[in-house]
């Protein structure tokens, strides 16, 4: 087989960096994670200028769009704590969550191309509800090279190196309510 046939032939390449592991979260806190969440005074955040609103609750630290800077944020609630301890396992040592995203999707609603802001290091997100398609894009001459992952609910991804800072992101239109946490490290200033 040609080096480009044995190309075709093969699955499209992970992105490097990225990691996944289904059912991190069992389906009980699945569900009072959910109920926190929802619990929560949610805020319609805009992304791009054609789709519908998620709604989010920032802790640790928030980005503001108007300042274009880091801004402190209420403080990460207790409830978090031993999730977050079992991310910072996954992330392996010196993994520190600092920031936390807590998002509320509606059927019929998506996230468009970005990549996080440059203050966050690594990503993990954690996904409840239902399941989405993360998808991951990345120049190559003139095309993009494409990646999708299967986000189940109860898993978790991180996102380092090449997969956070060379590939953009974005999640469509997802199918049923779905709920996420973002547990993000933080550069060092
Ligand atoms: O919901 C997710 O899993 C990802 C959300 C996201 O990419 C972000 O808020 O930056
Ligand atoms: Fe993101």
């Amino acid at each position: 087989m040609s080096e480009q046939l044995a190309l075709f032939a093969n699955k499209p390449a992970s992105p490097e960096g990225l990691r996944y592991a289904a059912d991190f979260v069992s389906p009980e806190v699945e569900r009072e994670l959910i109920a926190r969440i929802a619990a929560l005074p949610l805020q319609p955040f805009q992304f791009g200028q054609y789709e519908g609103k998620r709604r989010v609750a920032s802790f640790g630290f928030r980005y503001d769009y108007s300042l274009r800077r880091m801004q402190e944020a209420n403080p990460i609630p207790e409830w978090l704590n031993p999730t977050i301890t079992e991310v910072e396992a996954f992330g392996g040592p010196a993994t520190r969550i600092r920031q936390i995203l807590c998002t509320e999707y509606d059927t019929g609603v998506g996230i468009g191309w970005h990549r996080d802001k440059p203050q966050y290091d690594r990503v993990f997100g954690l996904s409840l509800g239902s399941a989405c398609k993360f998808r991951f894009r990345r120049p190559a001459g003139e095309k993009w090279q494409r990646f999708t992952l299967n986000a189940e609910p109860r898993s978790i991804y991180m996102m380092s190196g090449p997969s956070r800072k060379e590939w953009e992101h974005s999640i469509p239109s997802v199918e049923a309510p779905r709920y996420s946490i973002t547990f993000r490290t933080m550069v060092d200033q």
